[in-house]
């Protein structure tokens, strides 16, 4: 099954007099898991945003799931995303006056069918989220503790378990490994794959670091805009 098909994706924001993103095909298998690479200004943030639904689209065909994007109104998006996408940030994107299960546990209260998932596999949302910390390495004694209290890589892993609660089919990552050191990157990287395949999601990660395709399956490069205008 294709998780996310693209033709003819065209998206130019305005006052710019060229187009930001002009993909002619892309095909992402469910399951698969995909580098998209770009200098900064490429277009990723961008490309990522329609992806999700957050951004509405132009001009081409965009299917996620074989939902069709184009005839989906911006409420139907909304709660697609929240029902299929795990989305994890840059700077994680945590509320700093929650703790670290009720930040966790967020996305199945804005949608029940993660939180059907989460207690179908688990007994409860709780011992959903209890699974997922753990199994990112997150000491029990942090749980009820307000995540402004961690690390910064423990924090970028309770945004991942946010993410993978109640098993979305995507998950999207925007540059989640900009804020850790080298260790911490290897280990974040080998740990949100083995959590996306447990769960069979497929993985779109975003980053201006082309080392990291290694890790994915597939990859494509986003063209640099710059670089084009210099030609
Ligand atoms: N809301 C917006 N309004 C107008 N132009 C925008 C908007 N968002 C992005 N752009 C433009 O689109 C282009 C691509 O931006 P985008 O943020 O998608 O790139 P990026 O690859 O994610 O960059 P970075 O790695 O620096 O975050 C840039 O020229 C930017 O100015």
């Amino acid at each position: 099954m294709t998780a996310i098909s693209i033709e003819s994706l065209i998206h130019t924001w305005p006052g710019q007099s060229h187009a930001t993103l002009d993909i002619k095909e892309l095909n992402i298998n469910a399951g698969d898991t995909f580098f998209i690479h770009g200098a900064s200004g490429s277009g990723k943030s961008t490309l990522l945003n329609i992806l999700a639904g957050v951004l509405s689209i132009q001009s081409g065909k965009l299917e996620v799931l074989g939902q069709n994007f184009a005839t989906m109104s911006h409420a139907q998006r909304d709660k697609f995303r929240a029902d299929n996408i795990g989305y994890i940030f840059q700077q994680f994107n945590l509320l700093p006056y929650l703790t670290v299960m009720e930040n966790v546990t967020l996305p199945c209260h804005a949608s029940k069918q993660r939180e059907r998932n989460a207690i179908e596999q688990y007994g409860s949302v709780e011992e959903a989220a209890h699974y997922g910390l753990t199994s990112l390495n997150i000491p029990k004694a942090l749980f009820h503790t307000s995540v402004m209290r961690l690390s910064v890589g423990q924090q970028q892993r309770v945004a991942a378990a946010r993410a993978l609660i109640g098993n979305p089919s995507i998950i999207i990552a925007d540059e989640p490994t900009s804020a850790l050191d080298h260790d911490n990157i290897q280990n974040f990287m080998e740990t949100l794959k083995q959590k996306c395949s447990e769960i069979n999601s497929t993985l779109v990660f975003v980053s201006h670091d082309r080392t990291l395709a290694e890790f994915f399956g597939q990859s494509m490069t986003l063209p640099s805009r710059l670089q084009e205008a210099e030609q």
